[in-house]
């Protein structure tokens, strides 16, 4: 399901004392079945503009295109719903929402809401616990008594049980372990392959853009400024020095290389050729992944 958001403008608090321009003249393209990651400085817009992926906000001005769906400010709730059945969102923290006196009534909770029988809820609710990777006897837990990564585990779960074609992700492994970051981002990977999904993940993380998206989206003061494959973006260290973004260290280059280095599977994010010009140019020297 292609994503489209054309000349996009978002307003916080219109109309009062308050309001805020968060974006502005925001045009981009996230193909079908890419795995996109979005990239920028704190307050770049990232946050807004995820909240438009799955009619959360409306824009003020412009349009987003999901799939079909088209969002302007004048769309009904009613006409949103269909569109958050497609696309799942991961919030940072997540486990915040979890709400329920059992895990299998939280990832139940979402399949539910959309019309899915209880019984055909239920079995997706055990099998997406099991395939995050918690133990058999979860279920019948209370959320509150599980470690923190667990309860991430129950929440990713939650929204992977609605079945979405699109995923975004925000920051999802933000507070986790670096093992335990490492664990949820190839779950994610696994499953963008697995499920066919269109995956949009928003990091901070340099090395995770380099290393898992195929597609890369810069944002910068609440517009975006470059889109591109990771080895383009990655190649224009100049401007994202001036955006207040690293490039990852050389070594993570070196490391999409070396075969079976705890990569997931697939092929690398850049070309040889992309590779070798990083390296002969030397741009990764002090540059860090942030
Ligand atoms: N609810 C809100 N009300 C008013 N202004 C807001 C609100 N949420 C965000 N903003 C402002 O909008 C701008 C964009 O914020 P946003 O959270 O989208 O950025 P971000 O790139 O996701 O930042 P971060 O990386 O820190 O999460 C910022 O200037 C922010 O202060």
């Amino acid at each position: 399901m292609d994503i489209a958001l054309e000349q996009v403008g978002y307003t916080y608090a219109a109309g009062t004392p308050f309001q805020k321009q968060a974006l502005h003249d925001v045009n981009v393209r996230i193909p079908s079945g890419s795995y996109t990651a979005i990239i920028g400085h704190t307050g770049s817009g990232k946050s807004t503009l995820l909240q438009h992926l799955n009619g959360l906000l409306k824009p003020t001005s412009g349009v987003v295109r999901i799939g079909e769906t088209q969002v302007t400010k004048d769309t009904k709730g009613k006409q949103l719903k269909p569109i958050r059945r497609k696309v799942g969102i991961v919030f940072q923290f997540p486990e915040h929402q979890l709400f329920e006196e059992n895990v299998l009534k939280d990832v139940m909770f979402g399949p539910l809401n959309f019309g899915v029988e209880e019984e055909e809820a239920k079995v997706r609710a055990l099998r997406w616990l099991e395939r995050v990777g918690l133990p058999e006897g979860t279920a019948e837990k209370s959320p509150f008594d599980l470690s923190g990564g667990q309860m991430r585990r129950v929440a990713i779960a939650g929204v992977l049980a609605m079945e979405p074609d699109v995923l975004v992700l925000d920051e999802p492994t933000a507070g986790l372990d670096p093992a335990g970051r490492k664990e949820i981002m190839d779950l994610f990977y696994e499953l963008h392959g697995q499920q066919n999904l269109t995956t949009i993940l928003v990091t901070h993380s340099m090395e995770d853009a380099a290393r898992y998206a195929d597609h890369m989206i810069v944002m910068h003061d609440g517009t975006d400024v470059l889109q591109g494959p990771p080895g383009e973006v990655f190649a224009d260290a100049e401007r994202l020095g001036e955006w207040r973004l690293g490039v990852p260290r050389t070594v993570s280059f070196q490391r999409l290389y070396e075969e079976g280095a705890g990569l997931p599977p697939g092929p690398p994010a850049l070309t040889e050729e992309q590779l070798a010009a990083y390296l002969a140019a030397d741009l990764g020297k002090g540059g860090g992944a942030s």
